[in-house]
């Protein structure tokens, strides 16, 4: 039997950044999806092969080998969601050495002791192929780690005795509420590899879907009722989430009352982006007024994360090109390069849409559309093999 669970990317609508330090972000899922495929081999094939199909990285370690690299962890299998210690992500950095990773894709490497943690942590020593394919441009933006490590999540538990799932069920299912709180769970230990100091909105929405508001920890559901089209533009420009995120830091620990007020605002931006959503439009006049005010908003974020240092010569190029069309864009996720975001209005034609698209493809930039709110985190069973 194979296990498929396939988890979807994000934008940050608002609050990126300022929600790893306590304040509101307002997320939704995207169509854009992470798929992780997990077939358990025979007891007495002693491997656990992982394809990573996306950065072109195939590994093939056996279980004995990783059993003595662990050792000093006594049993890993928890039912519970467990942090990994700096002890273990260098014992796991010396199974990922061993493989030889490439000195190029170095960056890489915290995806990769993320899957052996959720991995051992969740299934033990059981041998198996694992592939995961994404159709989310990596460390761009869109919650590619957060997709990666819901999926994996997801596929490991489906396996495990931690949850009961009807595997005779055809197509795609969802978890119930606790099961998928597990998923959430695990997966914010997996980010936490990944990203050094996650808030949690980027696995929370993931695993959940829609729209949410996040803050400290705390996911609240949003009910839109707003037509919401973003025109996405991938910058191209690589970045890393977990470097962004500590300059941050370090720069409120240079100015924490500037920074405060700063992270203040962009928490009274998200909370007033969540009251549009809900609001119900009574006419087209009604809709056209919401749309300028989420167009005002975009561009006070931006303004506010330029301010904080995550914005890139790139992304202000994206600004700049869509303000020409009297649009408004902020970039979305932790910035310095990867995506923009561009708030299409109700209004706006296709044709103008295609000259804009065009203008920014003369950058070597790369715009697309994405279906807005969708499900969350999905599993489905293969019996044919
Ligand atoms: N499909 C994938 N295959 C292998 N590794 C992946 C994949 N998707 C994500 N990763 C891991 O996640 C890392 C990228 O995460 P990062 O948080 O920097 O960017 P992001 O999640 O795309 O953007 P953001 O956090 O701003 O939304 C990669 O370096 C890799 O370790
Ligand atoms: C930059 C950040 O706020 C969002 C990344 O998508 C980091 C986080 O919340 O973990
Ligand atoms: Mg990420």
């Amino acid at each position: 039997m194979e296990v498929t669970a396939r988890a979807p990317g994000k934008i940050i609508l608002a609050g990126e950044h300022a929600v790893v330090h306590g304040y509101t972000a307002v997320a939704s899922s995207i169509d854009l999806y992470t798929v992780f495929s997990i077939r358990l081999r025979s007891e007495d094939d002693d491997t656990v092969k992982l394809k990573l199909n996306d950065i072109g990285l195939d590994f093939s370690w056996s279980v004995r080998r990783i059993k003595e690299v662990l050792s000093h962890l006594g049993s890993p299998f928890s039912s519970t969601p467990t942090s990994c210690s700096l002890e273990t992500i260098k014992s796991l950095a010396t199974l990922v050495d061993e493989q030889s990773f490439p000195e190029t894709k170095i960056g890489l490497a915290s995806g990769v002791y993320a899957f052996l943690w959720l991995y051992t942590s969740i299934l033990g020593f059981k041998p198996a192929t694992v592939t995961v394919s994404s159709e989310l441009p990596v460390g761009a933006g869109l919650g590619s780690s957060a997709a990666y490590c819901v999926s994996l999540s997801a596929a490991l538990l489906a396996l495990s005795d931690s949850v009961k799932l009807d595997v005779s069920q055809k197509g795609w299912s969802m978890f119930n509420e606790s099961e998928a709180e597990l998923v959430n769970k695990w997966a914010f230990e997996g980010e936490k590899i990944i990203h050094g100091k996650p808030s949690g909105v980027d696995n929370s929405v993931s695993t959940f879907g829609n729209v949410i508001k996040f803050k400290s920890g705390v996911m609240t559901r949003v009910n839109s009722n707003m037509p919401l089209r973003m025109l996405i533009t991938n910058t191209k420009v690589g970045r890393d989430t977990k470097a962004l995120v500590a300059n941050v830091s370090a720069r409120k620990s240079r100015h924490p009352d500037a920074m405060c007020s700063v992270l203040n605002a962009i928490e009274a931006i998200s909370d007033e982006w969540s009251t549009i959503i809900q609001s119900h439009a009574v006419d087209d006049l009604y809709l056209s007024a919401n749309e300028e005010k989420l167009r005002e908003l975009m561009e006070m974020n931006q303004g506010l994360l330029l301010s904080i240092g995550v914005s890139h010569a790139s992304i202000e190029n994206v600004l700049q090109t869509s303000m020409k069309y009297k649009l408004a864009s902020k970039l979305t996720g932790a910035g310095g390069g990867g995506c923009v975001l561009t708030l299409l209005p109700t209004h706006i034609s296709g044709e103008v849409i295609d000259k804009l698209v065009e203008e920014l493809g003369s950058f070597g930039f790369q715009s697309f559309t994405a279906g807005i709110g969708g499900k969350g985190v999905q599993i489905s069973f293969d019996h044919s093999s």
